[in-house]
């Protein structure tokens, strides 16, 4: 039988730290939207990761029913008890993990390649949706590197089709928050707090329910329009290093309004842990010298899961100015 769960309950500290930190944002309508079908494609994906670190993409070919049915997989999951759900929590960081430090949340972590053994339908919802999500982050490297006019048009996606890639995959559920509800001039909570995604990139897609919001390169923070038929790509720390800082990893968080339930699913693309993260050559100008110091995926990612979730972790890895 399949016990509902509980709410999950906020003691006092939570509620502070999850009030106190978010203000009310516009809703910015300006975030690039990028039509895969599109033959300029690839160099609209550039002028976004340049600008903005992020943008939205449409026809992109991966049926709409895949994604409601791993949705659906997963509510399943997050409404039984919380001793069951429980059974799913395995060594850090993978498995079933909630609230901790980062917001009002609650979450599934997993290895993407394979992706672990769970529930039979989960599994085969996760399983169909994952390799489609693989494919399409592949597709949109090999439009960067043709928008870079990179001779290897594969330069990073062989990165993500290695055997060995270190790709994870991540269902994220921010309940309902009764106890927020109530009380007046509250309409909005920390579900994810700020930071950059370590990896190459990010390919995320959610629900109806708003929350997602980015930094601009300004600093102010908007919010991104729901879209539960599209994806948003995020580019990741190791991209920026790949690019020497054309690109930006974008900064970004999750502000849930206690009253709607938000569901996430991430498919985070990075290379294999020995794979040395560098400037691509062909995106270094003539003379033009790394800005990062020389390190693995391996490295890198040992650091970032020392890190505080915030933490700007490509700051270690920078190369002091030589004055
Ligand atoms: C506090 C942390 C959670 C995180 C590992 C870290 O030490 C810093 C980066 C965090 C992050 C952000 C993007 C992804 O959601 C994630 C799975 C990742 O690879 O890095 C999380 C990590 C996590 O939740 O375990
Ligand atoms: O849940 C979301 O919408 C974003 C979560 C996120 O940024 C992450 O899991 O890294
Ligand atoms: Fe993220």
């Amino acid at each position: 039988m399949v016990v509902l769960s509980q709410p999950p309950t906020l003691d006092f500290n939570q509620y502070s730290l999850l009030r106190s930190t978010c203000k009310p944002t516009a809703s910015f309508a300006d975030i690039p939207e990028i039509d895969l079908s599109d033959p300029n494609a690839k160099f609209h994906i550039v002028k976004a990761c340049e600008e903005f670190g992020f943008f939205k993409l449409v026809n992109h070919g991966v049926p709409v029913e895949l994604m409601t049915k791993l949705e659906d997989e997963s509510l399943c999951f997050f409404k039984l008890s919380k001793s069951e759900k429980d059974k799913a929590r395995t060594p850090h960081p993978l498995g079933y993990g909630s609230n901790g430090d980062k917001g009002w949340i609650e979450y599934l972590l997993l290895n993407a390649n394979p992706l672990p053994i769970f529930s039979h339908d989960f599994l085969c919802a996760a399983t169909e949706y994952v390799t489609a999500v693989k494919k399409l982050s592949c597709e949109v490297v090999e439009l960067i590197a043709e928008g870079l006019k990179m001779e290897r048009r594969n330069a990073i996606s062989k990165l993500l089709k290695d055997e060995k890639a270190d790709c994870c995959f991540r269902v994220n559920h921010y309940p309902p928050c009764p106890e927020m509800q109530g009380l007046s001039g509250l309409n909005n909570m920390i579900g994810f707090g700020e930071h950059t995604d370590p990896q190459i990139l990010s390919i995320l897609r959610s629900n109806n329910s708003t929350g997602l919001q980015i930094c601009l390169r300004d600093g102010a923070w908007v919010s991104v329009p729901a879209d539960a038929a599209a994806f948003f790509v995020n580019v990741g720390d190791v991209l920026q290093v790949m690019t020497n800082g054309r690109f930006k990893s974008v900064k970004h968080k999750v502000v849930v309004d206690p009253n709607r339930e938000r569901v996430s699913m991430i498919y985070f693309g990075g290379p294999p842990l020995s794979e040395k993260i560098t400037p691509l050559p062909e995106v270094l100008k003539d003379g033009e010298e790394s800005l990062y110091k020389e390190f693995t995926w391996w490295e890198y990612k040992t650091a970032a899961y020392k890190s505080k979730l915030a933490d700007y972790r490509l700051g270690a890895f920078e190369k002091s100015p030589i004055c």
